[in-house]
């Protein structure tokens, strides 16, 4: 595949830059991809008090205005050192819908400026009607004293509204699921349905929490130790927090990989690798990610990458194959109806190239990645 000149790069969340930035520099720099929370800055306060709750109790169903569980697949219960949280009810289907939500309010998430947002939040807690306030007041503040309690809710419990915005919403439900470096589901903001919808990632157990990840990428164990005790002040004990050291470093070193090669596949766009070496970069990747168990939003990036990489290249057989796997990725993650979603399923039908019919199997991945000794196309 010849290599074309370089162009700008096309971030996630909608930003392009020219210059030498890599894509993964900006998503480690930006604070739109650091914050999943409300942006400000961390201030040390007391912890307020999460599960006052007696455990694995039933509190309440997911009757609050607003809020579709998709099939009520899913109830609130009290987890051990954790406050509550959502557990499954019935086996919940890999890319099965687990609930769409429309915010109760909106607030910025880059505002530094404390006394503003006060201002902001205690406006608009006081437009939401009495069940809604009885529930915004139910939710955890992690603030304690530091702010009034409508600001410390507000801080703990607001979830970004996509990522190419400053806003997030706050919301009833979605603010109960609790945090795993291996989450089962997903939460993406839909712009088409102005919901914030949670996706299964994996099939989902009856009696299993429902667990998102609060983290901005794929950091270490240190380092996800370190970011979840500042910004959520916990001691993550997940099932990969957990695991015995050996097999912890194992997976710190795949992770460290992880981000190695997407740092090196940023640099591809400004002309700084090889496109077969960025395809192989990738396929590595993909390799990796099977043996992290890493089923998230990194898997249609990668593959919208790959996509990017040989549209870029003029190899209509790959892209075609890749922006079908995007769109694939896409709609198990976020649904047939978001914006990114039609958007990978319009770059697929519109590529109507066949691919070579003549490979199967290993064979076709081989050619597909251009991994040594594939046939050409
Ligand atoms: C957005 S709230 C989630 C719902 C919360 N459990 C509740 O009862 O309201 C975030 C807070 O929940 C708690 N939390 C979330 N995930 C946790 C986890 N894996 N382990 C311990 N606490 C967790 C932390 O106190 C965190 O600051």
């Amino acid at each position: 595949m010849p290599k074309k000149n370089p162009r700008k790069v096309l971030c996630d969340c909608g930003k392009r830059f020219g210059d030498s930035q890599s894509r993964s520099q900006h998503i480690r720099d930006s604070p739109l991809h650091k914050q999943p929370v409300v942006a400000m800055a961390y201030t040390a306060a007391a912890l307020g008090p999460v599960g006052e709750v007696e455990e694995n109790q039933e509190l309440t169903t997911s009757s609050a205005k607003g809020i579709e569980s998709v099939g009520g697949l899913y109830t609130v219960k009290a987890m051990a050192g954790k406050g509550k949280g959502l557990v499954a009810i019935t086996k919940i289907p890999k890319g099965t819908r687990i609930l769409s939500e429309a915010p109760i309010f909106r607030v910025p998430r880059d505002n530094s400026n404390i006394n503003s947002l006060e201002r902001i939040v205690a406006n608009e807690v006081e437009r939401l009607n009495v069940d809604q306030q009885r529930s915004f007041f139910d939710l955890t503040n992690i603030y304690g004293n530091a702010h009034s309690r409508s600001l410390g809710i507000a801080r703990t419990n607001v979830l970004p509204l996509g990522s190419n915005t400053s806003s997030g919403g706050l919301f009833l439900e979605a603010s109960l699921i609790n945090h795993s470096c291996r989450h089962n589901s997903q939460n993406t903001w839909n712009e088409n349905i102005s919901r914030l919808t949670v996706h299964a990632l994996q099939d989902i157990k009856e009696g299993e929490e429902i667990t998102i990840t609060y983290l901005p990428t794929t950091p270490v164990y240190t380092e996800r130790q370190r970011f979840l005790q500042e910004k959520f002040k916990f001691d993550c004990k997940c099932e990969l927090c957990l695991l015995p050291r050996t097999e912890r470093e194992r997976s710190d070193t795949r992770l460290r990989e992880i981000q190695a090669i997407d740092k090196a596949v940023g640099s591809y766009f400004w002309g700084g690798l090889e496109p077969e070496m960025a395809l192989n970069l990738l396929h590595t990747m993909f390799l990796l990610f099977g043996e992290e168990g890493i089923w998230d939003g990194l898997i249609p990036r990668a593959y919208n990458d790959a996509y990017e990489i040989a549209t870029e290249n003029g190899d209509k057989l790959r892209a075609r194959v890749f922006a079908q796997r995007t769109y694939d990725a896409r709609r198990l993650i976020e649904g047939d109806d978001s914006p990114t979603t039609i958007k990978m399923k319009r770059a697929a039908e519109e590529l109507s190239v066949e691919t070579p019919q003549r490979l199967s199997g290993t064979e076709f991945e081989n050619w597909l990645w251009m991994l040594k000794g594939a046939l050409t196309s």
